[in-house]
């Protein structure tokens, strides 16, 4: 016989099969969650793509290099130009004599650029140079090509050639100090006008060619001068700036064999902090518990062990990885173009490498220590700077902030020596004209190469030109691989002649493009237009 359930436990029974359901429903949310994020990282794969220019004029744009009879000739000039040592230690403390025999230099070696009716130079605060380049229709929106003519010094021990010998090697490689920063740009900047005007040509648009003269010790007597003197004539206006920077490179971003240009749409802010500590000075043989150095160094060490926090995919740099994950491989492709979901993963990665770090991060750099006068002295002082390259989405008083929770010791003083925010980020959409000149111009010169937007790590002179124009653009035309990133400021600073060649290429088609680009250019002025 069947005994059927008391009305009781059927309810009991009935409302535990209703919470297992619920159990059972609940355990499938992860996995619902987990299918839908899969679906859209999978779509935002799949459907990703590098914005491409909308402007057919230069989508279509076929402009012709320099020629290649000149190359060598154009690599001995370059090479001339190194074995002047226009070194610069500190602010105001340069190698003044050798900047103004680079004068004469450039005059004697671009004899078309230095004699041409339509082309006036300039000396500015007696070491650096501006051009004026006028062209025929002066009403447009002029812009500025710069770079810069000095350099950092260079201990000749460890290098294959002497650092200011210009050295060509295997008819191959330009060697020197200066070669990728920033006598490449200069001379190539004036190459390419010297073709121009040899050619009988003269541009539409006109264009101005700043070359300062103390870029790697802050610009102030250079840039910052050429910036004042353009402004005082009332040219408040360039329709954009391109200076040093990124360059093409190879093997450097993971997923790709491509060449990646990498176009520097704006830089990391700069602070330099003064650390210091006044101690208890005295006899060696009984010495204090804790002295100075002591102090600042255990500041440092903080300093040194807690890194500011990861910032990566909060700026521009999501724009770089996303631009390039069409050209990756799957599984890169599935990161790049799901930063939304990756940066913190992706972040963890390249915190391991000094060069990727500096794209992650606010960074921080101990670069010089002061301390003790004699072995048997306690010394009262201790100093030291630590310098920080600021990621764009952070402000200088939240690292210096950062710093002083960090080291927690008032007995550590803190001063600020030089800062500057991070700088505004120039547009470099699909329909932005000025960048996708850039970018076309990369285009023509490079084989098999994609155009994607970066912050720069380093510093160059356009925070001078910053009040001059909203489209300010950092890069240097030629390749580098892995192995060549030390060479900036470091040893064996070379340059192929072959991407020398292309450097050239590069700035006569920017010349070039940005006729083709007339229609597309604002007007200046009335008042600038008589400075044009
Ligand atoms: C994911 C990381 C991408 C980084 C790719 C970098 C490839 C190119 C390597 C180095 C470029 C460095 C540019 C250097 C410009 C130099 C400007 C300079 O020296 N300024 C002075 C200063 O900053 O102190
Ligand atoms: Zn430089
Ligand atoms: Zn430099």
């Amino acid at each position: 016989m069947v005994q059927s359930k008391s009305p009781k436990w059927q309810l009991r029974w009935r409302c535990g099969r209703w919470w297992w359901k619920v159990f059972k429903l609940l355990l499938k949310i992860p996995l619902v969650i987990g299918l839908l994020l899969s679906v859209v990282v999978l779509y935002r794969a799949f459907t990703a793509s590098t914005p491409a220019s909308t402007l057919d004029i230069l989508n279509n744009a076929q402009t012709a290099g320099v020629d290649d009879g000149l190359k060598m000739e154009r690599a001995h000039r370059l090479a001339g130009a190194l074995r002047i040592s226009t070194i610069s230690y500190e602010p105001g403390k340069q190698e003044t004599g050798e900047l103004l025999k680079l004068h004469r230099y450039l005059e004697k070696e671009f004899p078309a650029v230095h004699n041409c009716s339509f082309v006036k130079r300039e000396i500015i605060n007696v070491y650096s140079l501006l051009y004026t380049v006028t062209g025929t229709s002066p009403d447009k929106l002029p812009y500025m090509l710069a770079s810069h003519l000095d350099v950092v010094p260079a201990d000749p021990e460890h290098w294959e050639v002497d650092p200011f010998s210009g050295k060509i090697v295997n008819n191959t490689y330009i060697y020197g100090r200066g070669t990728i920063d920033d006598k490449g740009g200069v001379l190539g900047i004036l190459e390419a006008l010297e073709y121009l005007i040899k050619k009988g040509e003269r541009p539409q648009r006109s264009f101005f060619i700043a070359f300062g003269h103390d870029e790697e010790v802050s610009g102030k007597q250079g840039a910052q001068e050429i910036a004042r003197v353009l402004l005082k004539r009332g040219v408040d206006r360039l329709d954009f700036v391109l200076d040093e920077g990124y360059t093409v490179t190879r093997y450097i971003f993971p997923g790709t064999r491509k060449h990646v240009a990498l176009v520097g749409v704006s830089e990391k802010g700069y602070l330099t902090l003064e650390l210091s500590v006044n101690g208890s000075p005295g006899h060696s043989s009984f010495p204090p518990w804790e002295s100075a150095i002591g102090i600042l160094s255990e500041a440092i060490t903080k300093l040194e062990k807690n890194k500011l926090p990861s910032m990566f995919g909060t700026g521009p740099e999501r724009s770089t990885f996303e631009y390039l994950a069409p050209h990756v491989g799957f599984l890169h492709r599935l990161l790049y173009s799901n930063m939304w979901l990756f940066s913190g993963f992706m972040a963890r990665i390249m915190e391991k490498e000094a060069l990727s770090n500096a794209y992650v991060r606010t960074t921080s750099a101990i670069t010089v220590f002061h301390g003790g006068i004699k072995e048997n002295v306690v010394p009262a002082h201790a100093k030291a700077t630590i310098n920080h390259r600021v990621h764009p989405s952070q402000t200088i008083s939240e690292v210096i902030e950062f710093d002083k929770r960090t080291i927690d010791d008032p007995r550590v003083e803190i001063k600020v020596k030089a800062s500057k925010e991070a700088h505004t980020v120039s547009p470099y959409g699909p329909d932005d004209v000025q960048f996708n000149l850039i970018a076309r111009s990369i285009y023509q010169t490079f084989d098999d190469v994609v155009v994607i937007p970066g912050v720069l790590i380093a510093n160059t002179d356009t925070r001078w030109y910053l009040g001059l124009s909203s489209h300010l653009y950092r890069f240097f035309p030629t390749v580098i691989y892995p192995q060549d990133t030390n060479r900036y400021h470091g040893i064996d600073e070379r340059i192929s002649i072959d991407n020398y060649q292309q450097a050239v290429s590069f700035y006569y088609r920017v010349m070039k493009n940005a006729d083709l680009i007339i229609g597309h250019v604002a007007s200046t002025t009335a008042h600038q237009q008589r400075e044009l």
